[in-house]
């Protein structure tokens, strides 16, 4: 397994060891120790798993009090996946890291608690896997809107199909800073 830097610290790129054969492939996509071993340290409970056609885009959403360290890959087609540092008080607050995540490239994006996550499909159809390090809280969730200005995410040129609630999430700016999580110091999780 190899664990690439990104341009925020904590936000990891992780390409796990993949054996190909005459049959296909293998790879072990997590495992507690050897990701502990890289530093990633979250203790994830929950695995969460999407289809998307061509031109989703689901995002960007973060949980406020209950946060969700992400560990996220593509089991089939391709996504750009993004991870915006929503943390108040953090040196990136604002900035975001971008990242091809595909069944081909085989890459897994870690993104620690505080940041708010989205993706958009690529492909024709992609279905994205990932682990949570906290429960789903449907009553804590936040958004932010893909394409706010102040952020300046490089999308892909592709339609974008969004759900009825991601078309009017705020911008980050015009979020109460007490509705956004705090920045507790780097290795947050990672
Ligand atoms: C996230 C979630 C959703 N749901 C139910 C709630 C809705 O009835 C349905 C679709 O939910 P939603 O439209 O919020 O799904 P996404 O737009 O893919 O949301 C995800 O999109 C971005 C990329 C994320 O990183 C988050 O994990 C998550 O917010 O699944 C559940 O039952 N459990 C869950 O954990």
């Amino acid at each position: 397994m190899k664990i690439l830097s990104t341009s925020i610290e904590d936000v990891k790129i992780v390409e796990p060891k993949r054996f190909g054969d005459q049959r296909g492939y293998f790879f072990e996509s997590w495992h507690r120790a050897k990701y502990k071993e890289a530093g990633i340290t979250s203790s994830f409970v929950q695995d969460n798993c999407s289809m998307s056609r061509y031109g989703t885009i689901r995002g960007l959403h973060f949980q406020l009090v209950h946060p969700q360290a992400k560990l996220v890959q593509v089991l089939k087609g391709s996504v750009y996946d993004v991870a915006v540092d929503i943390r108040v008080g953090s040196p990136t607050f604002g900035q975001w890291v971008g990242v091809e995540l595909s069944e081909e490239n085989g890459r897994q994006l870690y993104i620690p608690e505080g940041f708010a996550h989205g993706f958009c499909v690529a492909s024709e159809e992609a279905v994205f896997s990932y682990k949570c390090s906290d429960y789903y809280m449907p009553e804590d969730e936040g958004g932010i809107l893909w394409s706010d200005p102040g952020i300046g995410i490089e999308w892909p040129n592709v339609e974008s199909v969004l759900s009825d609630k991601d078309q009017v999430y705020p911008c980050l700016a015009d979020i109460e800073p007490s509705r956004l999580p705090k920045y507790s110091g780097s290795g947050g999780g990672a």
